[in-house]
């Protein structure tokens, strides 16, 4: 059977709908005009009227006005070029610039910001990463301490507890007492605003109680306030006891002061070296505490522990692949699949890849953007949720620097059983981490960190030389191995 054909649909339009069209096109145009005028751009472009056909040598006429166009072109060209280069070496300048003196500096003034906070203070709270407790300490800085004259203490504070297991945690703190008193903290990491928390506290009042466990409850702040008020009255008569908050870059310094004061009083952050420069908090009316630029680490330290305490890395000096790699080259594969919820995976690079499918991490053309995915993995490794433990040396060997006689005096002047009781009703609070969710890790042990950026001590070499053999009792010695080998490659440090 024969198909009907299909009817076109009539163009007509109901007049009103026409002149509607119309008018609206009319206003386009005009304003398109008002625009062009604003502009400065003229009405009508004058039309090329060319060489008259009747005009005498019309064919060279136009043979050199097509030559001189050429020309003209091949020198705009020249220009563009010349003008390309100029701005490339110029971006070049600025970059070796940048690399060379802009870290530099800023290296510079953390280390004089650290030296001035060691000499100011009569207590140095030196704290640590529980999660890697012995790779963030630095021998360097109990060592200067120690020098110091005026008898200046030194407490070891293991920040984030709630990243590691309890047994684990329980057993660092054993260890480490052995050298210093040693205090248990879980620092709020959602402390805001003054004024936003004013406004906030009176639309949720019982937030904290509902939310112990998690970003908002502090642990241990009652009990090292306590701690450094008792000592205070014991030991000063009329000046505040200044109290030396100090360790490697993001182990949570700025964190702990926020929560002692309960306000925002220092800018805390996932990023690393967010705290410049000394800032002094008072918490009460005997003691204050003086916030500090993240510890330097010297470059002689095995990538490892780099990834974890560099700021070079965060400069982007460092590769933050590499970084990743070397990190994931530490811990437990299953532990990580788990974590991250991944599957089986090769090598490092197809794990970065199949993180970054995973969080939607794409470049165009959607390739995995691995570079990403490291710096998302890189910050979970040293800020606010991530859980992984290293275990506890079997062995404890004191430090060179470190007599008998010295961590009695450590010991002196405070109030250990109070300490103590404090420590398990911290313990006591906090919400830990089941041990099979968090990842082992393999500890580098301590990170060796510069004091000073200057000129070479010959014999500074031996002493740390010697120190990474005391402190490192469960095997380090490829890392002591690489330790030298880079102490001789790169010396531009001096250790206090
Ligand atoms: N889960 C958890 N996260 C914490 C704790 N303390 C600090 N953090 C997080 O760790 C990260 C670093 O904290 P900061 O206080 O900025 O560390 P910092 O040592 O002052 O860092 P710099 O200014 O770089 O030297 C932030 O994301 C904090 O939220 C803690 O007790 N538990």
């Amino acid at each position: 059977m024969k198909r009907p054909k299909l009817k076109k649909a009539s163009k007509r339009l109901s007049c009103s709908k026409r002149y509607k069209i119309k008018k609206k096109v009319r206003e386009h145009h005009r304003k398109l005009r008002k625009e062009a005028k604003k502009k400065g751009v003229s009405k009508r472009v004058k039309k090329d009227l060319g060489v008259p056909s009747s005009a005498p040598f019309k064919e060279e006429v136009l043979r050199e006005a097509e030559q001189r166009k050429l020309q003209i072109e091949e020198e705009k060209e020249r220009q563009r070029q010349a003008n390309k280069e100029e701005r490339a070496k110029k971006r070049k300048k600025e970059e070796a610039a940048s690399n060379e003196t802009g870290p530099q500096i800023q290296l510079d003034s953390f280390t004089v910001n650290l030296s001035q906070v060691i000499d100011a203070s009569d207590v140095i709270i030196e704290v640590l990463d529980a999660r890697d407790p012995q790779g963030s300490r630095c021998p360097q800085l109990e060592e200067a301490v120690l020098q110091r004259e005026g008898n200046k203490k030194i407490l070891l504070l293991l920040n984030k507890i709630d990243l590691v297991p309890k047994e684990n945690l329980e057993k660092w703190i054993g260890f480490l007492q052995k050298e210093f008193p040693v205090v248990a903290f879980k620092a709020s990491t959602l402390i805001q605003d003054k004024t936003l928390q004013a406004k906030k506290s009176r639309i949720v009042a019982s937030n904290d109680i509902l939310d112990k466990s998690r970003g908002v409850a502090c642990f241990g702040s009652s009990c090292l306030s306590d701690l450094l008020m008792s000592f205070a009255s014991k030991t000063q008569s009329e000046a505040k006891l200044k109290v030396g908050i100090v360790g490697f870059p993001n182990v949570g310094k700025s964190s702990l002061i926020n929560s002692m004061k309960g306000v925002l009083a220092c800018n805390a952050g996932v990023k690393r070296g967010i705290t410049k420069s000394m800032q002094e908090v008072h918490i009460s009316k005997n003691v204050k505490l003086i916030d500090s630029p993240g510890i330097v680490a010297s470059p002689t330290n095995p990538p490892a522990s780099m990834a974890l305490r560099s700021l070079q890395v965060e400069e982007g000096q460092d590769s933050v692949l590499e970084a990743a790699q070397t990190l994931l080259k530490q811990c437990d594969k299953t532990q990580v699949m788990l974590q991250y919820n991944v599957p089986d995976y090769r090598n490092s690079l197809e794990f970065l890849t199949m993180l970054a499918k995973k969080r939607g991490y794409l470049q165009k053309g959607g390739v995995p953007d691995t570079q990403q995915a490291a710096t998302t993995f890189l910050s979970d490794w040293t800020g606010a949720k991530l859980s992984y433990h290293c275990k506890v040396p079997g062995t404890h060997i004191l430090p060179v620097y470190l007599m008998d006689s010295v961590v009695a005096e450590m010991q002196n002047g405070w109030n250990l059983k109070r300490l103590k009781a404090g420590n398990e009703e911290t313990l006591n609070g906090v919400k830990f981490p089941n041990p099979a969710s968090s990842i082992s890790f393999i500890s580098k042990g301590p990170t060796s960190g510069l004091l000073s950026v200057s000129e070479e001590q010959p014999d500074a070499a031996n002493t740390v030389e010697e120190h990474n053999k005391e402190v490192t009792p469960d095997g380090g010695s490829a890392n002591r191995q690489s330790f030298l080998e880079m102490r001789t490659k790169t010396q531009i440090s001096k250790f206090l």
